[in-house]
C-alpha cells in the first residue's frame, strides 16, 4: 500500500506541476504532448518507459500519431501519492 498524497501537497499541485491538470471524474494527472511526427513521438514514449520501469512506476497513456496522452495515478494508493509527482516531474525533464 502507498501513501496517499497529503492535502498539502494536493493544494501545492499547480505551482509544483503547472503544465498538469487533475483528470475529470478520477484522481488522476493528466498532460498532452505532441511532436513532429511518429517517430519523435514513439521516441519519447521509450524514455518515458525508462523512466516507469526506474521509479517502478507505470503511465496510462495513448499514442495517435504526433500525440500523446499521460495519466498518473497510483493504484496501490487509489488515487494520487508522492509518485505521481515524482514520474510527471521526471517526463517534464524530457523536455527542452
Ligand atoms: C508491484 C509493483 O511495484 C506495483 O504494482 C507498482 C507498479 N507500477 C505502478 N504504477 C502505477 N501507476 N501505480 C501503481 O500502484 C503501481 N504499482
Amino acid at each position: 500500500m502507498v501513501e496517499p498524497l497529503s492535502p498539502a501537497r494536493r493544494q501545492a499541485l499547480p505551482d509544483l506541476l503547472p503544465h498538469w491538470s487533475l483528470a475529470a471524474g478520477r484522481d488522476a494527472l493528466c498532460r498532452r504532448f505532441q511532436f513532429r511526427d511518429f517517430t519523435e513521438a514513439f521516441g519519447f514514449m521509450a524514455r518515458v518507459a525508462l523512466l516507469a520501469e526506474k521509479q517502478d512506476h507505470h503511465p496510462e497513456w495513448s499514442n495517435v500519431w504526433n500525440r500523446v496522452e499521460i495519466a498518473l495515478t497510483t493504484h496501490d494508493a487509489g488515487g494520487l501519492s508522492e509518485r505521481d509527482i515524482a514520474l510527471a516531474a521526471a517526463v517534464d525533464a524530457l523536455l527542452p
